[in-house]
């Protein structure tokens, strides 16, 4: 295991003319990583990922709880365990004026790695920065510096990478690009522990999850394992009368949710249920303006466990 981590927990208390806040950043998360795993943590905005990764990597200290992080005690350890790993923030910390291959080499020297000229090109090839190397960073693509900012994280070659919303303002071509290039590390034998809002993301590239709201783990497994939690299928109807909808149809469903202008009904056999399900609406003349069948997503997942969509919470955009 690469990462034990034992109910860890954040609070923060803010002085301003309005007197004192706290939030609770994150409350007694625990969540254990494999070697050569890619574990996302998936939530929305402000549910405490962002601490949770920063408090692993010795950024700031936990009020309360333990970790194991790369065979060494996080609170005991800290200096072991920031050489054990690399950080990218969500801002990059990319140099715009220097150029890819001169930010890198300094990150290297700081390090005390060993062979920097080596660390440097392998770091550039993994990255597929060789090209535009010696440009200042200014002149890259944004998929581009993120990938910078991902070898500065890299060429002290740690055993674990820490990624904060590694794909956050991409376009979905440099975004699955990026996927591309965080899956090969894994194949290269680093394990990456990444947070992200996207449920594609979480989705596609990440070997287990833990999905997380107001500071609060509601769910871990696989991807799989958490969308099976959820059996069945989902019909979603655009109704005149969704209230009355809900209504009629509840007798053939697990569960119905109303949000916004959609009408959710959890089904267990959707192929089965739908031909009954749209007699009956006929029947009671209510209109339907449009229906669409699928299987559970992560998005049901979340929805099952906090009571409203990620996509609600305006993460996806
Ligand atoms: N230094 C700080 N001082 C006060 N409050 C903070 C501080 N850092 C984080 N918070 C608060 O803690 C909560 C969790 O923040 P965090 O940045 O961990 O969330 P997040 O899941 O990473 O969100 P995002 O996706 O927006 O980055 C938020 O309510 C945030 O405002």
């Amino acid at each position: 295991m690469i990462i034990d981590a034992r109910e860890l927990r954040k609070t923060f208390t803010t002085k301003s003319r309005k007197g004192t806040q706290t939030v609770e950043a994150v409350k007694e998360v625990s969540l254990q990583v494999d070697k050569g795993q890619i574990y996302g943590v998936l939530g929305p905005n402000g549910a405490g990922k962002t601490t949770t990764i920063r408090m692993l990597a010795t950024l700031i200290t936990p009020d309360s709880g333990t970790a194991t992080v790369a065979g060494h005690n996080l609170l005991k350890e800290p200096g072991l365990v920031r050489r054990s790993l690399g950080y990218v923030s969500q801002a990059g910390g990319v140099d715009e004026n220097v150029s890819p291959r001169a930010q890198i080499t300094f990150g290297a020297r700081i390090y005390g790695v060993a062979d920097v000229e080596n660390a440097v090109e392998s770091v550039l090839k993994r990255l597929d920065l060789v090209e535009f190397a010696d440009r200042p960073a200014r002149t890259l693509s944004g998929g581009q510096k993120r990938r910078v900012a991902i070898g500065l994280g890299l060429v002290h070659s740690p055993p674990l990478l820490f990624l904060d919303e590694p794909t956050t303002g991409l376009d979905p071509q440099n975004r699955a690009n990026l996927w591309d290039r965080i899956a090969e590390l894994r194949e290269q034998g680093t394990s990456v522990l990444l947070s992200t809002h996207y449920l594609e993301e979480a989705d596609a590239l990440c070997d287990r999850l833990a999905i997380v709201d107001h500071g609060v783990i509601v769910a871990e497994g696989t991807a799989s394992e958490l969308k099976r939690q959820i059996q069945g299928d989902v019909i979603s109807l655009r109704l005149d009368d969704l209230g009355r909808g809900a209504e009629v149809l509840a007798p053939y469903a697990k569960e119905t949710r109303v949000d916004d202008d959609l009408l959710r009904v959890y089904v267990d056999d959707g192929e089965h249920t739908l031909p009954s399900l749209l007699r009956t609406l006929e029947e009671r003349q209510l209109q339907i303006k449009s229906i669409a069948m699928t299987s559970a997503t992560l998005d049901d997942v979340f929805l099952a466990k906090t009571g409203r969509s990620l996509r609600d919470t305006g993460a996806e955009s």
